[in-house]
């Protein structure tokens, strides 16, 4: 008798962590005026002068964080062949789901020699824990670059960008210099900034725009060279891969998902070499991921909410009202052992957002006098796939 895995005698893959989020390419492609602007604006720190401030904002997957390290690097490649530059230090802080205080408490902990007790989770405020950091700045000296990546979730971000690059002219870091990064795919986010804080951000802004069919092309090529065994993926299915992509958003790491996703079908079934077939295949399971995402991206109580629809959805309950959902809502957050959002009126407001984000589809009902204006939801996705990707967020964290 045979064993499970008598029939995977071959493999597409030559490499395929190639294709997979987590490598970082050593060349950028079809990003040459974008790198040009970030060298103009990183140069200062070749010449022991304090960076400017980098605000660089374009949609998901657009090469925002590829660019960044990769520009990263070749500066801290550079750095040391110049006299004129101070000695270079980076920093990365995600701000997704993070507080300003978590954030610059991460921050100071990474500073903080090995020896050091961490910076207190409780007892002390972000005054001091900004406090802490412009000490450690100081004691460690030099340039010190600091990215703040998804910036725009943070609540608090104001401050933050109006405290830190100051910090030098306000008297509180004296020997070392600091310079902004902040990366953000919102771009209504800039609206929200204070009219001071855009001053000092803004002084050089980095747009990525969508890739078309042709750049993402180039860029799979690329990758598929290093990725596959020879031969064992038609360059129609790149192309392919490439222009459902661009129909899209132009994104790279979605471009980056087909041509992965298409390639494991085809390992899978035995099938060399990759054709559109299979990319067309992968299409629907990377869009189920993109899903699965997006709901992952969601505040706890939004997706309470997203599970009571589901919930009445599977039972024919809907389209439903406002009152009706809330009600299932909080068996649902009683279910998870949360205490449940209180008023109507902060439900409506989930709803409204939900619907915005295209989770929802909603009705308005209008009763006349006698029962007026009201609107009913019902949700624009799989609620199976709402069930399953809640199922699986609550093994994780309950
Ligand atoms: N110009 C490029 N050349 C090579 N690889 C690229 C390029 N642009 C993007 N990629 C790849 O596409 C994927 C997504 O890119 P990246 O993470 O930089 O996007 P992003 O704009 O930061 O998106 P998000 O806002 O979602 O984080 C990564 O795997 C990255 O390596």
């Amino acid at each position: 008798m045979g064993g499970p895995f008598d029939d995977l005698t071959e493999t597409v893959f030559a490499d395929k962590t190639v294709l997979t989020e987590s490598y970082q390419p050593e060349t950028i492609l079809e990003r040459d005026e974008e790198i040009e602007a970030y060298s103009h604006a990183l140069q200062d720190v070749l010449f022991g002068r304090t960076p400017e401030n980098i605000f660089v904002y374009g949609k998901a997957g657009l090469g925002k964080t590829a660019v960044t390290k990769y520009m990263l690097e070749e500066l801290r490649e550079e750095v040391p062949t110049r006299e004129s530059a101070d000695n270079l230090h980076t920093h990365t802080a995600n701000c997704n789901g993070r507080t300003l205080f978590m954030v610059v408490r991460n921050l100071v902990n990474r500073l903080l020699p090995d020896h050091a007790s961490p910076f207190p989770e409780r007892g002390l405020g972000t005054g001091d824990a900004f406090d802490e950091l412009y000490r450690q700045f100081d004691r460690i000296g030099g340039t010190h670059l600091v990215v703040f990546d998804e910036i725009d979730h943070l609540e608090d971000a104001n401050t933050l960008l109006y405290e830190l690059p100051r910090a030098r002219a306000n008297g509180h870091i004296t020997d070392a210099k600091v310079g902004v990064i902040g990366i953000s795919n919102d771009y209504t986010f800039r609206q929200t900034l204070s009219p001071k804080v855009k001053d000092t951000l803004m002084e050089t802004e980095i747009s990525f725009s969508p890739y078309d069919a042709a750049e993402l092309r180039t860029i799979l090529d690329h990758r598929a060279d290093h990725a596959f065994v020879d031969g064992v993926c038609d360059t129609s299915a790149i192309a392919k891969a490439a222009a459902l992509a661009a129909q899209d958003m132009g994104n790279a790491r979605q471009a980056l998902d087909l041509l992965r996703v298409g390639a494991e079908l085809a390992e899978q079934n035995g099938e060399t070499p990759v054709t559109d077939a299979h990319i067309e295949t992968a299409r629907e399971r990377v869009q189920r991921g993109r899903v699965t995402n997006k709901i992952r991206d969601q505040t706890e109580h939004a997706q309470y909410i997203l599970e009571a629809i589901a919930n009445l959805q599977t039972s024919g309950e809907v389209p439903a009202r406002s009152k009706e959902i809330q009600r299932t809502y909080e068996q649902v957050a009683d279910s998870h052992a949360a205490s449940p959002l209180s008023t109507l009126k902060s439900i409506q407001d989930h709803l409204s957002d939900l619907h915005m984000l295209g989770f929802l589809r909603r009705h308005e009902q209008n009763k006349g006098l006698s029962g007026g204006q009201y609107y009913e939801y019902e949700l624009d996705l799989d609620p199976a796939l709402v069930l399953e990707t809640r199922t699986e967020i609550a093994k994780h964290t309950e």
